[in-house]
């Protein structure tokens, strides 16, 4: 298959991209175990301002809460037992929102703490929770700040790196790029810290199986290491965004890769985001219930650029959750578009064939406008 990005002009997308998830990871947010650095969070959220002012959507992954709780309780060495970890976790997460706050504050812009595990992100129906309150915040120019829910998570369970998180929340919210930042200026043939002769890639593909074999174990205060980065672009292709594992500590880094100059290591994706979300929803051959439409939702639907309304649905079959995948169907029983239902089946039979306006009457609640959202929807 011809790959659809050309290596040579892929650090154009970086210009086009308009959502971007940024993930800085513990290796630069700590100072050698001596809480925050905080001179750094201010020029990492100074340049986060400045792209929000060219137009572009951030939302930022951050690790820190440990290393800041360690500070805070005076211990001066990382505990092994997870109560403690979760303990620490839970003291420094204060203080690592309390720090982005303060520097955002100074560029008018709040921030949210959003805290996610594991389950939220495989369980559909948290899934779009999250998904939605994401996206609320996205709009309303607020700068959700994510990390690991650590109180509740279990070894098992824990994502324990923030890349792999970094690359949910970029499927999650549909970015463009993920750009990671670290201690090194990005991924090298080989660890630089133990190889002078290393030399630094500056653009691959995400699907090359070759970078893992370079990526080593993580610095003293990282978790995952150079692996679980690599692992990260993978991951963030699935959905289309590109990845771009760069150094934190490179003056302007998120300036001068807006800029498309060449720093750090450019991953790119090779499905493009929308043919990627739909082989996801396509991929579903199981749906779980059917939606019957009348003509006029129908021709909405194949017209495209459309979001399939309550009002436009004469039936709902099935049973089904929230998140689930159902069948459009015309009136002659052929299913011409498959989606991500918002309701659930009593939810969907209680609005089908009424108005927006009546949801509150009906369900007790307003939820989303549209029964599935465009961006949830294939029409096949
Ligand atoms: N091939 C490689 N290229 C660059 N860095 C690598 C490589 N292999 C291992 N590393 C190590 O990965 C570390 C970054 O990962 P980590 O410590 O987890 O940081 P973070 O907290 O930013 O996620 C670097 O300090 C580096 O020593
Ligand atoms: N969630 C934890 C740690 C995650 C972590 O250190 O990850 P990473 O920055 O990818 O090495 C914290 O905030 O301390």
């Amino acid at each position: 298959m011809k790959p659809v990005v050309d290596l040579n002009t892929a650090r154009d997308r970086l210009v086009s991209g308009q959502r971007w998830v940024i993930k800085i990871g513990s290796a630069l947010l700590t100072n050698d175990g001596k809480g925050l650095n905080r001179p750094g969070i201010q020029a990492w959220v100074d340049q986060i301002a400045e792209l929000m002012s060219q137009g572009i959507e951030v939302v930022l992954v951050s690790s820190g809460s440990v290393a800041e709780g360690m500070s805070r309780l005076g211990w001066t060495s990382r505990p092994s037992e997870v109560h403690h970890l979760q303990a620490a976790a839970a003291v420094g997460q204060m203080g690592l929102v309390q720090a982005y706050e303060t520097a955002f504050q100074h560029h008018n812009k709040h921030t949210a703490q959003i805290l996610l595990t594991h389950a939220d992100l495989s369980n559909r129906q948290r899934y779009l929770n999250a998904r939605s309150t994401l996206r609320t915040l996205i709009e309303m120019g607020v700068v959700p700040i994510v990390n690991e829910n650590d109180t509740v998570i279990t070894d098992e369970i824990r994502f324990g790196d923030n890349d792999t998180l970094g690359a949910l929340v970029a499927n999650l919210v549909e970015a463009d790029t993920l750009v990671i930042l670290t201690d090194q200026d990005g991924l090298f043939t080989k660890d630089p810290r133990h190889n002078t002769d290393a030399e630094l890639i500056t653009e691959g593909r995400a699907s090359d199986a070759s970078f893992a074999a370079m990526a080593g174990d993580a610095g003293a205060l990282g978790r995952g290491g150079m692996i679980t980065k690599v692992k990260a672009a993978v991951v963030a292709a699935r959905s289309g965004a590109d990845t771009v594992i760069v150094g934190g500590r490179i003056e302007n880094v998120l300036i001068r890769l807006r800029a498309k100059e060449k720093i750090g290591t450019l991953l790119v994706a090779d499905t493009a985001p929308e043919v990627a979300r739909k082989q996801w929803i396509a991929g579903h051959l199981q749906h779980c219930g059917e939606l019957i439409l009348d003509d006029g939702a129908v021709k909405a639907l194949e017209k495209g650029g459309n979001s399939l309304l309550p009002v436009g649905v004469k039936a709902v079959k099935g049973i089904f959750r929230r998140g689930e995948v159902v069948a459009c169907l015309n009136s002659k029983g052929k299913i011409i578009a498959k989606g991500l239902i918002n309701f659930d089946h009593s939810e969907a039979q209680k609005l089908c064939g009424k108005t927006s306006a009546q949801q509150q009457e009906l369900l007790g609640y307003v939820g989303e406008e549209e029964l599935i959202h465009i961006d949830n929807l294939v029409v096949l």
